[in-house]
């Protein structure tokens, strides 16, 4: 009954925004066409598509904004004037009564609050869809105080997800069985995207987790503070993590008032989001400005601090691969190699001919390169290949579009804070060293390394297993056989040893050439 009152006033909004003009006027069957005159009733409406789907999504709630702030990232599926408006939309809404929030915690730690913290603030810092933030006071294990945000996540959550959900599925089917555009939009496979993106930040153990595998990864770097995450603290419904003290990006002004370093500080940016990409293959994929804060403690003075790991990108050896070559190729002008890229990938249907796809991308490429070389977006020429991909039907990986629209953010908020950036020589000296760790001795010794615990447990064990297969074959006569087979065996290994030997050494020099190679030719 809920359900059915909810796809009443679902439609009901759909109706009074003008959504089903929108919608059924790309269904290509005549007599849906018909029903939309029909429902149109003489109405016109003045204000933009764009505005009116924000508007509407507003109206419907929480998980119909959060959808269409996912969707406003798919720009390669939406056209600009949709998702433009689309990424204005933000979760305001109310924060929910503390004491729910309390009830929460001493739910998950079956303790009442004043045992879990030293001191909670009911007054919640922060609010939105899913989730409210509130400061507190917790004693660690050791017996030190520390001070800690709380996330908390919004009670009842999950059965309204589920249902909205059930019906942003049935909207997807009709969708793409009766619309023209149906096919190339995937409805139901975005709507499927959404279904693992909401249920994955209803945990938000694996949020902490996230949190601190970036913490781990961003050590070495001294250009980001990431929260550390208090584990004992920690369940599917609260998460409570160290308190950072930032100022927020978009505050530029006090920023440069407190004397930090604009022009680096967008550098920076450039720098932890490929060290993110190419070193660890896992990023941060929620780069929105609210999420990111600057330092201003001495000891920390213009760092960035990062947070909300709700979202985060993995990437495999493949993907960096295909990224990495894709990038090179573009900047050498290379399309067919772009184009080669894509079949090799096995991504796309084997009739595909490569002068067709190469001179697609070229059209779509080449008019970048009127610009200077610092106004290239590398998320623009990401997208432009992925939508160019489509037509050929080349299936691109989710993470892959993550990526794309996080490096949008990451340029935007770079440009914001220095507008001559030049992402590409910020961003080659990663794709240089990657490309070298990938064909170097580095990989060699890397994959050796990773190999030899199996062969230092092997090789102690080795008589051990000689004398047993001895032993379970036989004696005598039998054996001298075996030893001599053995030893026959043995210098055959040791012939082929020395030509491993040799070939590697010949293999590492070979390397080496060609590492000046590509030093001196590709970038
Ligand atoms: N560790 C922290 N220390 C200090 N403030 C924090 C911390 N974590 C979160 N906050 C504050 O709470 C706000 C919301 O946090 P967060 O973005 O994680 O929540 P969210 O529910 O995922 O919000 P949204 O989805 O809108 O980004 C942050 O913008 C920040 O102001």
């Amino acid at each position: 009954m809920k359900r059915f009152f909810r796809g009443f006033t679902i439609l009901w909004v759909v109706w009074r925004y003008g959504l089903h003009d929108m919608v059924l006027s790309s269904f290509n069957h005549p007599w849906l066409k018909g029903i939309t005159r029909v429902l149109r009733l003489g109405r016109n409406w003045t204000e933009p598509r764009g505005q009116r789907l924000r508007e509407a999504l507003e109206q419907l709630g929480p998980i119909f904004v959060k959808f269409g702030q996912v969707l406003s990232t798919r720009r390669d599926l939406l056209p600009p004037d949709i998702a433009e408006e689309l990424s204005l939309l933000q979760d305001r809404v109310p924060s929910f009564d503390s004491r729910i929030a309390v009830q929460t915690i001493e739910r998950a730690f079956r303790k009442p609050l004043a045992e879990v913290f030293v001191s909670f603030d009911e007054k919640p810092i922060a609010s939105a869809s899913i989730a409210q933030v509130h400061f507190a006071t917790i004693r660690t294990r050791e017996g030190t105080l520390r001070d800690v945000a709380v996330k908390v996540l919004r009670p009842g959550m999950l059965p309204v997800i589920d249902s909205d959900l059930a019906l942003m599925r049935t909207m997807a089917e009709l969708v793409e069985k009766f619309s023209a555009d149906g096919k190339r939009l995937k409805p139901r496979q975005v709507v499927a995207e959404f279904d693992t993106y909401l249920h994955d930040e209803l945990d938000l153990m694996r949020e902490a987790s996230n949190a601190a595998q970036l913490r781990r990864n961003m050590e070495g770097l001294d250009l980001v503070l990431i929260p550390e995450v208090f584990w004992d603290f920690c369940h599917q419904e609260v998460m409570v993590m160290e308190r950072m003290n930032g100022v927020p990006i978009n505050q530029v002004d006090t920023l440069r008032a407190a004397g930090v370093d604009i022009p680096k500080l967008a550098r920076d940016g450039v720098t932890i989001f490929f060290t993110q990409v190419f070193r660890d293959g896992f990023f941060h994929a929620d780069m929105h400005p609210g999420n990111i804060q600057v330092s201003l403690e001495p000891e920390s003075f213009g760092r960035y601090i990062s947070l909300d790991f709700g979202i985060v990108g993995t990437l495999t050896e493949f993907d960096k691969e295909y990224l990495a070559q894709n990038f090179t190729a573009f900047f050498r002008r290379d399309y067919k190699r772009v184009a080669e890229l894509h079949i090799e990938s096995g991504w796309v249907p084997p009739d595909t001919r490569v002068d067709e796809l190469e001179a697609a991308i070229r059209a779509v490429c080449e008019p970048y390169f009127d610009r200077p070389l610092k106004e290239i977006s590398l998320g623009m020429v990401l997208m432009r290949l992925f939508q160019t991909s489509r037509r050929f039907q080349v299936e691109i990986q989710p993470q892959l579009v993550l990526l794309q629209k996080t490096l949008l953010n990451i340029e935007g908020l770079g440009r914001q804070l220095d507008p001559d950036l030049d992402l590409w020589s910020t961003a080659k000296p990663f794709l240089e060293k990657w490309m070298l760790d990938q064909m170097g001795p580095q990989r060699l010794w890397r994959e050796l390394k990773s190999q030899a615990p199996r062969y230092a447990k092997l090789l102690p064990d080795m008589p051990r297993l000689v004398h047993q297969y001895l032993a379970r074959n036989g004696n005598g006569a039998d054996n001298d056989q075996m030893l001599k087979e053995l030893l026959v065996q043995q210098k055959l290994t040791n012939k082929l040893l020395q030509i491993i030997i040799c070939g590697g050494i010949g293999f590492v020099l070979g390397l080496v050439v060609l590492q000046l190679f590509i030093r001196v030719r590709i970038f």
